[in-house]
C-alpha cells in the first residue's frame, strides 16, 4: 500500500497518514514500527516525551538492511522537543538526537517544538535554534504542535524569521474539530498533522452514527475517522500497536465517504479534547 506526498511549504514532502507511537509498549516498539514499514508506513511520529526515538528508529533501520531496495529518503521522521528543551539551548538537545537517538537515520524529517507552554521568549529562542539545526542538515523540516493562532503570528510575524514552520500538528477529531485555527493554518500554506484521530479509542465503539456508516461502507469506525481527516485536508497520525490494525489504518483508498455522510459525522459544536489543551496558552 503507498501513501500519498503532501507537498509542505519547504519543498519537501509528507506521507499523508503518519503512525503515531506514543505508548507503543517499550519493547516491542521496535517489532511494530519494522512491522509498519512492511505494510507501507513510511512516516513515523515519536517525541522526547514518548521515551521511544531509539525503539522507533531502529525498526526502520531493520527495515532498511533489511530491504536495500528501499531507501532512507522515502521514510519520514518527526521527532518533538519536550518543553523543558525548548530554550536558548535547544540545539544541544537537538546534537543529542542525533548522536544518540536516531542512529543510521542520520537526520530528523521533522523536527517540532511540543507545545507552546514554554513562553514566548523560550519558544522564539528554541525556533532560532531549529533554524541552525536546518541549515547544519540535521533536521530537514521545521513546526510546531499545539500552538494557537496567536503563537504561530508570534513566529509569522518574528524579525527572525528564516523558515515558516511547516506544520502545526494539533488534536483534531469529529468532536474536537477547531475548524477556525486548522483552516487558518492551511490558508498560511502550513500543513495541519492531526493527532488523537481515533480519538484515543474512546468514540471507535459507542458512537450510532460512526457504526451505521461502518456497516454502509464496509469499512472500521477507525477507517472512517482516518478518511474523515484525509478529507478535511489533514495529515492524519493514527496509533495502534495491534499488528493487524496497522494495515486496516492505511487502507483507505478503496473508498470515499459522501459529502452527506461527512457533514453527519461531523460534531463542529463538540469539544472533547482526549489529552491536553494548550493551543490557548499565554
Ligand atoms: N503533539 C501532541 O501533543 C500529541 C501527539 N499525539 C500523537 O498522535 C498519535 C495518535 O494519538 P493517540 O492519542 O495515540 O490516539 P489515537 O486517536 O490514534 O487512538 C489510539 C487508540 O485507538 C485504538 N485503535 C487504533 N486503530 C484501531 C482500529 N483499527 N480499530 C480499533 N481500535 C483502534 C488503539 O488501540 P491499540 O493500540 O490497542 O490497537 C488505541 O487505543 C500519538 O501516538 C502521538 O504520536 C498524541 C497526543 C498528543
Ligand atoms: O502522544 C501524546 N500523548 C500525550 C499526553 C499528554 C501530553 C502530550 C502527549 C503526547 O504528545
Amino acid at each position: 500500500m503507498s501513501l500519498r506526498l503532501i507537498k509542505l511549504n519547504s519543498e519537501n514532502h509528507i506521507p499523508s497518514i503518519g503512525l503515531g507511537t506514543w505508548d507503543l509498549p517499550r519493547n516491542q516498539t521496535s517489532h511494530i514500527v519494522y512491522e509498519a514499514c512492511k505494510v507501507g508506513y513510511r512516516h513515523f511520529d515519536t517525541a522526547v516525551l514518548y521515551g521511544n526515538e531509539r525503539e522507533v528508529s531502529d525498526g526502520i533501520i531493520q527495515f532498511l538492511n533489511d530491504h536495500p531496495d528501499v531507501s532512507r529518503e522515502e521514510f519520514f521522521y518527526t521527532t518533538k522537543l519536550w518543553n523543558n528543551q525548548v530554550g536558548s539551548n535547544s540545539l544541544k538537545y537537538i546534537e543529542e538526537m542525533i548522536t544518540s537517538k536516531i542512529g543510521e537515520l542520520k537526520y530528523i524529517d521533522l523536527l517540532l517544538i511540543h507545545s507552546p507552554l514554554p513562553g514566548k521568549v523560550n519558544r522564539l529562542n528554541c525556533y532560532e535554534q531549529m533554524q541552525i539545526a536546518k541549515d547544519k542538515g540535521w533536521v530537514k523540516n521545521i513546526g510546531v504542535s499545539n500552538y494557537g493562532k496567536h503563537h504561530i503570528e508570534e513566529l509569522l510575524t518574528w524579525s527572525k524569521l528564516k523558515y515558516k514552520p511547516c506544520v502545526n500538528q494539533i488534536e483534531i477529531s469529529p468532536w474536537c474539530m477547531r475548524t477556525e485555527l486548522a483552516t487558518w493554518c492551511l490558508d498560511q500554506n502550513i500543513k495541519v498533522e492531526a493527532y488523537a484521530p481515533l480519538t484515543h479509542g474512546y468514540k471507535l465503539h459507542e458512537d450510532p452514527t460512526l457504526q451505521s456508516l461502518s456497516v454502509k461502507y464496509g469499512k472500521s469506525p477507525a477507517q472512517l475517522l482516518i478518511k474523515w481527516s484525509l478529507k478535511k485536508g489533514y495529515i492524519p497520525l493514527p496509533k495502534t500497536k495491534t499488528i493487524s490494525r496497522l494495515s486496516e489504518n492505511l487502507d483507505i483508498n478503496s473508498f470515499d465517504i459522501e459529502d452527506d455522510d461527512i457533514v453527519k459525522i461531523d460534531h463542529p459544536d463538540a469539544y472533547e479534547p482526549t489529552d491536553w489543551e494548550c493551543t490557548d496558552a499565554p
